[in-house]
């Protein structure tokens, strides 16, 4: 009994470190794509050769997308909680994704060709502040699911409390009435906003963004699954990244 209850401790301090090391990393990534000064952006370090660096940068993309997309699989969740307490499956799943984000980071080859250039301090001022208002609709987004189950802290925590696991609750409200993926929306309008976007930054972002729009085809498939027409008919009403244009009502006698 006594032995279980220090179990319990531990998985929480092990979801609490993952915790802090997931939002640190997202911190990082922030400053990396909008080259804020972090120890490394994302135009820092040694230069390559063109293919080289393509290369690596590419490879490195892949590696964050096999991870992800491993680890979100059904068949991956039930072999690892097989191994590990179901618990502390969404800490490891953050603990994975920030370890291969730190070995993007510390890899990453820059390629300073630049793509577009808006020169002038306003479009500095301006592309910077629309940045951090896609990462503020980001953040703000994780807590209207719900932000420590994301990061997953709150499945240990209800184990530690004795709760158990509720089922999950399809929720539309506030940035969820306007889009169905503000969390997703708010990372692409934070990694695309840029005055000046270098070769390196669109290899980054364009990986990115492709790993998210293949990742929300198979969420949704998962959405459609769990919650049928519920889902089906919240995604005819309401757009997947950006608001849909209000249509007309039609008088329906
Ligand atoms: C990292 S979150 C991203 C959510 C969403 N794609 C977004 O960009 O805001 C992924 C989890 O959110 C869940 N999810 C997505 N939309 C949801 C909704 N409207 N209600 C409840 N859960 C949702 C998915 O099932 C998945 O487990």
């Amino acid at each position: 009994m006594k032995n279980a209850r220090i179990i319990v401790m531990a998985e929480l301090a092990y979801a609490s470190v993952c915790y802090l090391a997931a939002v640190g990393a997202m911190l990082y990534f922030i400053g990396f794509v909008n080259g804020l000064p972090v120890p490394k952006a994302i135009n820092d370090g040694p230069l390559l050769d063109t293919p080289t660096a393509l290369f690596i940068d590419i490879g490195l993309m892949a590696l964050f997308g096999v991870q992800h997309s491993l680890m979100a699989r059904r068949s991956f969740k039930s072999w690892l909680t097989r191994r590990i307490s179901p618990a502390i499956e969404r800490a490891t799943y953050c603990l994975a994704t920030t370890l291969v984000f730190a070995a993007v980071f510390y890899f990453w080859a820059p390629l300073p060709t630049v793509v577009w250039s808006i020169d002038g301090e306003p479009a500095n001022v301006f592309f910077l502040t629309l940045a951090f208002a896609g990462w503020g609709v980001m953040f703000l987004a994780t807590f209207m699911l719900d932000h420590f189950e994301l990061f997953g802290l709150r499945q240990p925590w209800r184990k530690f409390r004795g709760q158990s696991t509720p089922p999950t609750e399809f929720r539309v409200s506030q940035f969820y009435r306007v889009v169905r993926h503000p969390i997703q929306s708010g990372i692409l309008v934070g990694m695309w906003s840029t005055s000046v976007a270098t070769l390196g930054h669109c290899v980054f972002a364009g990986g990115m963004t492709l790993y998210i729009l293949i990742g929300l085809y198979f969420e949704e498939r998962d959405l459609v699954r769990e919650f049928g027409r519920t889902y089906l008919d919240y995604r005819r009403r309401v757009g997947m990244l950006f608001p849909l244009p209000k249509r007309e009502k039609t008088d329906a006698r």
